[in-house]
This record gives structure tokens, C-alpha cells and sequence, in this order.
């Protein structure tokens, strides 16, 4: 049997704020500073050790799986970052509040952009700012890598390829791996893992920083998962 275990980010200023965040660059809240090492002292209490770590681009994942390290005492491990494992790109929303958002486009469609697996939030263009192609961390992607605007499937699409290639070819030399990542891609994550259908994703609600523990079998199929808190 082998222990997985995911985390969602600590809150980020963005989250604070009530702001659509995708892969905007925003930092940790003070709060999920907090979040994070507690995060880690939850783990250290619970006799937790790993031999690598996987994260994003992004800085509130990177920087909330730096503290729990710290608290486990594990800044030495081996920590593979990847684009892939960035939040869903929430295209024009980003940076956008979400009550303002609510008023402007009412609760359903609002909803159906944030939850439907299929609904892809409105498109930026490439003269955006927020186009990914301006940004150097990007720069080895091609074209069609970078988005404009993405629903939960093609987040699932681009995360899948980084599971199979680096996690389970680590979990599979039997490395201990803790992975830290956002909502969305740790939701299109989970629904592979436990095959939900898209109703049962759209749910699906993952807090900030608390570590999900995924039992898995030989052949790292789910045996059980549960919150540590
Ligand atoms: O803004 C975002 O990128 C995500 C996660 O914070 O929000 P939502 O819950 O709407 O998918």
C-alpha cells in the first residue's frame, strides 16, 4: 500500500479578495501562510516523510509547499515543478471579484463557468496581458499549450500526461510524493483518480491546505482517501 497525498494551496490574496485567480501569479495571505505550516505541522504530528515533491509555476503552491517542508524538515527533498499542474486558466475572468462577476452575468452562467467540466470561461486574446506567451516561465511551451481560456476537460488534458510521466513513475519506484496544487487541477485530478462522472465533479469543493491522503493498491488504484485535519 502506498500513501499519496494532495494539498491545495494556503489561501491566497486573490482567494481573500473573492477574485477569479487561474494562473495569475498572486501570492500567499498572511492566512495562508498559517494554513501552509499548519499544514506541515499536521503532517509531522502525523509521522509523514516524503521523498519528492510535485508543484506549479505558480507562487502560492510553490511557496505553501516550501513551509510544509520546513515544518517537516524536508526543505532538502527533490521538488519538480510544472506548468501542468497550474490551476485551470480562467481566461477573461482573471482578476475579475466574483459578486461582481454574479451581477453582471447572473448566479447560473456565473456557475456554470466556475463548475461545469465543459464550460469554458470567455477567451482573452494574445495582446492580453494576461496571455501566458508573455510571461518567460512559458517560453518552452508551444502555441497550442498556451491557453487563452480553459474548461476543467482540457485541464484534466494537460495534467493527466504529467501524472502518468513523473508521479506515477515516482510513486512506482515506490517514492513517497506529496503534491501541491490548486482547486481545479487538483479537481480534474481527483475525478481521474476516482473516476467521478462530470456531476459528481462539479461538487466536488477541495479546501486550502489541508493534506487529502490517497491509500493507493500495487497497482495505485484507490483504496481510500481522507482529510488529515
Ligand atoms: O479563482 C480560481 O482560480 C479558482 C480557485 O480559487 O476559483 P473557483 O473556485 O471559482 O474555480
Amino acid at each position: 500500500m502506498q500513501k499519496l497525498v494532495l494539498i491545495r494551496h494556503g489561501e491566497s490574496v486573490f482567494n481573500q479578495q473573492n477574485r477569479f485567480t487561474g494562473w495569475e501569479d498572486v501570492d500567499l495571505s498572511d492566512k495562508g501562510y498559517e494554513q501552509a505550516h499548519n499544514a506541515g505541522k499536521i503532517l509531522n504530528k502525523n509521522g509523514y516523510n516524503f521523498d519528492i515533491g510535485f508543484t506549479s509555476y505558480l507562487k502560492r503552491s510553490i511557496k505553501t509547499l516550501h513551509y510544509m517542508l520546513e515544518e517537516l524538515d524536508h526543505l532538502w527533498i527533490p521538488v519538480e515543478k510544472s506548468w501542468r499542474l497550474n490551476e485551470r486558466f480562467y481566461g477573461a475572468l482573471q482578476g475579475l471579484n466574483k459578486d461582481e462577476t454574479i451581477a453582471q452575468y447572473g448566479e447560473e452562467q456565473v456557475l456554470k463557468w466556475r463548475r461545469d467540466p465543459n464550460e469554458h470561461p470567455p477567451a482573452i486574446t494574445k495582446e492580453d496581458p494576461r496571455y501566458p506567451g508573455h510571461d518567460l516561465r512559458y517560453k518552452d511551451l508551444t502555441e497550442r499549450e498556451l491557453p487563452l481560456t480553459e474548461n476543467l476537460s482540457e485541464t484534466m488534458d494537460r495534467v493527466l500526461p504529467f501524472w502518468n510521466e513523473r508521479i506515477v513513475r515516482a510513486m512506482r519506484r515506490n517514492q513517497k510524493v506529496i503534491i501541491v496544487a490548486h482547486g481545479n487541477s487538483l479537481r480534474s485530478l481527483i475525478k481521474y483518480i476516482d473516476n467521478l462522472n462530470d456531476e459528481e465533479v462539479t461538487s466536488l469543493e477541495i479546501p486550502t491546505a489541508v493534506p487529502l491522503v490517497y491509500e493507493l493498491d500495487e497497482g495505485l488504484n484507490r483504496i481510500r482517501h481522507y482529510y488529515l485535519e
